[in-house]
């Protein structure tokens, strides 16, 4: 059993940390704000996140980051991506030892278009970093702290790093599955939230499952190729991190991007949208990262250029979906069954 420190006392990390605890492990979940971390020690709950949840009694937090990490060979990282750079940097100045990072962080850094991992071999000092993983796939937090069934990816070049992660949190409810391509990965778990907010808006605007089933599928070819242009392997997107994050994310109501979405269609504005939510939506950033992205690598995405348009040009959702609805007439082209044909195997 490994000492493991979790990073990030929202949502999604408290729920990873109660797999590491239910599997044995010591875990102490790093949080900024003591009041939270207080309510978990003593009461074993996090209820602003997990409402109605009982934490395991073996899990314990912290708000002093030194002492949640001391000793951890791993360290899970899970704040919001906008806030990486700043916890690495404040890892950085209180490692003592080389540790394994996993992250299970979905965005991409806009202006520099850097990927979570990248950012945190860019923050971490090489000699106290043994390696990166990534953790994801569709698996939303309320339901996994349920203990419901879920499946996940872990991802690292190094695939023996990858199957080290996957033992640390596979249990009977949460299974997770290996892949070496760190870069599609990322790119699935990240742009799927774009996809899960433009869905949400055409829920919000009163269209049906029709509209739905058409962003989710032409969301995944512009997903599927802004990815190639990024290095990803294609077939990447046809699995958990890929379609499976997608479908999960834009027909779950527990899911922040879709629901933001779905406000935004229904007329309210962008920061009412995130005043209300309390918790991180990443598909508003990811949007921009997307946007400028695209340009650079010279890639169509029409969808996210629409929802870029909605969210920062203050353009009337109804006539972005008009606007996906009469662009010039094509043939259906590069789609994912391309891909989906490889998969089985
Ligand atoms: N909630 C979910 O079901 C899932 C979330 N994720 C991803 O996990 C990441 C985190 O998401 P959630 O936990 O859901 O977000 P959340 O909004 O529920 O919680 C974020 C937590 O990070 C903390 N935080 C923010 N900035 C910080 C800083 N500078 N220092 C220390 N703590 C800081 C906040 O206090 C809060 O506790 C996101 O990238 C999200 O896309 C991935 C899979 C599932
Ligand atoms: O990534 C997630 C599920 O896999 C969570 O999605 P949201 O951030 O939209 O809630």
């Amino acid at each position: 059993m490994e000492k493991i420190a979790v990073l990030g006392a929202g949502s999604w990390g408290t729920a990873l940390a109660m797999v590491l605890s239910d599997n044995g492990h010591t875990v102490t979940l790093w949080g900024n704000k003591s009041e939270q971390i207080n309510e978990i020690n003593e009461q074993h709950t996090n209820k602003r996140y997990l409402p109605e949840i009982n934490l395991p009694q073996n899990l314990k937090a912290s708000v002093n980051l030194k002492e949640a990490i001391n000793g951890a060979n791993y360290i899970l990282l899970v704040v919001p991506t906008k806030a990486i750079r700043e916890v690495c940097q404040q890892l950085n100045n209180e490692l003592t030892n080389e540790v394994t990072i996993i992250h299970a962080s979905k965005g991409i850094e806009p202006d520099t278009s850097k990927r979570v991992s990248e950012m945190i071999s860019e923050e971490i000092d090489s000699k106290f970093l043994k390696s990166v993983v990534v953790l994801s796939g569709p698996s939303h937090a309320e339901e996994v702290a349920l203990r419901h069934p879920t499946t996940v990816t872990s991802a690292s070049k190094n695939m023996e790093d990858a199957e080290v992660v996957q033992e640390l949190f596979s249990n009977g409810y949460f299974r997770v599955y290996t892949n070496e391509d760190v870069i599609g990965v990322e790119i699935g778990g990240a742009l799927k939230n774009i996809i899960a907010l433009a869905a949400g808006i055409t829920d919000g605007l009163g269209y049906g499952d029709n509209a739905k089933a058409a962003l989710m599928t032409r969301g995944l070819a512009e997903i599927i190729r802004l990815g190639k242009a990024m290095g990803a392997n294609t077939q990447t997107f046809a699995g958990l991190t890929g379609m499976g994050d997608l479908i999960v994310t834009c027909t779950s109501v527990h899911s922040r991007n879709w629901r933001a979405g779905n406000l935004l269609g229904k007329g309210k504005s962008l920061d009412e949208v995130l005043d209300n939510m309390g918790m991180v939506v990443e598909g508003v950033r990811t949007t921009k990262a997307a946007y400028q992205l695209a340009k650079q690598v010279n890639v169509e995405m029409p969808i996210v250029n629409e929802l870029h348009a909605v969210l920062f040009e203050n353009k009337n959702p109804k006539l972005a979906v008009d606007a996906l609805m009469s662009r010039v007439k094509k043939h259906e082209g590069e789609s994912t069954s391309n891909y989906i044909s490889d998969l089985a195997e």
